[in-house]
C-alpha cells in the first residue's frame, strides 16, 4: 500500500463527528514532487514525494526544519510553481493543469498569508486599496462595495476604521498581519495556507493572530494548512499535524496523539527542542544532531539516519514505508515499535 493509498484508508477509518456525512478530503496531496534540476545529473528535492489529505473544515499543519519543504508545498498548492511529479485536487479538481478561467477560480479558493507582513503590502499604497485591489482584480461589486467590505473586514479583523487612511509605516507588524489576513479572506477562500504567519512577531502578538486565525476559521467554514517551524503553532491551532523532514512526510497523527505519543525520532527531536526554552530539560537520547543534510543530495536508506540516535544499519540501506501506528497515526520508521513513548511531550503556549 502506497503512503497515499495508506492516508485515504486512515482519514476514512478515522471517526468524522457525530452526524456528519462521509466525504471525500478537502484537499488531496498525491505523490507530489518539486526537483529544481541544476543540470543533467543534478537536482534538489525540495519535495519529494509527499501525500497528505485535508478534510472539509480541518486544520491540517506542516512542521519541519527550515529547508525541508514546507514553502514549497505552499507554492505548489497555490500554483505559485508547478509540480515535477504527483497531483494535487482541491474541491474535487485536479489543480496541476488548470489554467485560464479554472486558475483565477482556483486563486480566489485558495489564499495564502506568508510570514512577512510589510512585504505582503505596498509600502506607497494607503491599506484600504491594498485591501480593494484584489476585489478589483476579480471585478468583485461597485468602488463603493468594495469600500464597505474592506470596513467590515478592517473590523471583523479587529482593527477600527482609520487603518483604512493608513500606510504600511503607520501599523505594527501585528496590525499588518491583520490587515494581509483580512485582505485574504476577503475574497472569501475555503482554503486557506498560512506559511509561518506569526514567526515575525512577538510573543503576545503571535497568541493574539493565532486566536484571530481560529476565531476567522470557525466563522468562515475555512479549511486550513498551517505551515510552521514551531511545534507550539500546530499546536495551538490545528487538528492533525503532519512532520515533514528533506522533502518528505514522516509522521503524521492527530495533535494530541503527536504529542502524547511522538513515533518518529525526529518528532520526538522537535518536541525535546520546543521544550527547551520553558523547562531547561533536554534528554540527550533525543537530541537533534548536526544540520539538515542538502536535498541536492539526500541520504540513502531513512533521510533521517545520518541525526538519529536509534539508527541501525537497516536505516542506512533501505527507507522505511509508511506504516500506521494506529487508526490515524502513520509513520515512516523502522524502529518506532522499539521507541519507548516515554517522554510526555509538553511544549509550551505559543
Ligand atoms: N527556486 C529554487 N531553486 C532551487 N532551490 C530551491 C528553490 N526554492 C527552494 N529551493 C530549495 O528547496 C529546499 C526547500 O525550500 P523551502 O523554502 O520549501 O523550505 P522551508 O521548509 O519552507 O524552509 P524555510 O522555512 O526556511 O522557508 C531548500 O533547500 C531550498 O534551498
Amino acid at each position: 500500500m502506497n503512503s497515499y493509498t495508506l492516508l485515504q484508508t486512515v482519514l476514512r477509518n478515522t471517526p468524522e463527528p457525530a452526524g456528519a456525512a462521509v466525504q471525500p478530503p478537502f484537499v488531496e496531496v498525491d505523490e507530489l514532487a518539486k526537483h529544481y534540476f541544476l543540470s543533467r545529473s543534478f537536482s534538489i528535492k525540495s519535495v519529494d514525494g509527499v501525500s497528505f489529505a485535508i478534510r472539509q473544515g480541518e486544520v491540517l499543519g506542516l512542521v519541519g526544519e527550515s529547508g525541508c519543504g514546507k514553502s514549497t508545498i505552499a507554492r505548489l498548492l497555490t500554483r505559485q510553481t508547478s509540480p515535477t511529479g504527483g497531483e494535487v485536487k482541491i474541491a474535487g479538481q485536479a489543480i496541476t493543469d488548470v489554467d485560464g478561467e479554472d486558475l483565477k477560480r482556483l486563486r480566489r479558493t485558495v489564499q495564502l498569508v506568508f510570514q512577512d507582513p510589510f512585504g505582503a503590502l505596498d509600502p506607497r499604497m494607503r491599506i484600504g486599496t491594498s485591501m480593494e485591489a484584489p476585489l478589483a482584480q476579480h471585478h468583485i461589486g461597485t468602488r463603493e462595495e468594495r469600500r464597505d467590505k474592506v470596513m467590515r473586514m478592517l473590523a471583523e479583523v479587529g482593527l477600527d476604521e482609520s487603518f483604512y487612511e493608513r500606510y504600511p509605516r503607520q501599523c505594527s507588524g501585528g496590525q499588518l498581519q491583520r490587515v494581509v489576513i483580512g485582505r485574504a479572506l476577503l475574497l472569501e477562500p475555503r482554503f486557506l495556507i498560512c506559511d509561518e504567519p506569526t514567526s515575525a512577531l512577538d510573543a503576545s502578538m503571535r497568541t493574539q493572530i493565532l486566536n484571530l486565525l481560529t476565531d476567522l476559521k470557525r466563522r468562515h467554514g475555512l479549511t486550513m494548512l498551517m505551515i510552521s517551524h514551531d511545534l507550539r503553532v500546530v499546536r495551538h491551532i490545528c487538528d492533525r499535524i503532519a512532520v515533514m523532514y528533506l522533502g518528505r512526510i514522516v509522521e503524521v497523527a492527530d495533535r494530541d496523539a503527536l504529542f502524547k505519543t511522538p513515533r518518529h525520532p525526529y518528532t520526538r527531536a522537535l518536541i525535546a527542542a520546543s521544550m527547551l526554552d520553558r523547562t531547561g530539560l533536554y534528554a540527550p537520547e533525543i537530541q537533534l544532531r548536526g544540520d539538515l543534510p542538502s536535498p541536492l543530495n539526500p541520504p540513502r536508506g531513512c533521510r533521517f539516519h545520518t541525526r538519529c540516535a536509534h539508527a541501525q544499519a537497516k536505516c542506512a540501506q533501505a527507507e522505511p514505508k509508511f506504516e500506521a501506528a494506529s487508526e490515524s497515526h502513520q509513520v515512516r520508521c523502522h524502529f518506532w515499535r522499539d521507541l519507548q513513548p516515554d517522554r510526555p511531550a509538553q511544549a509550551g503556549s505559543p
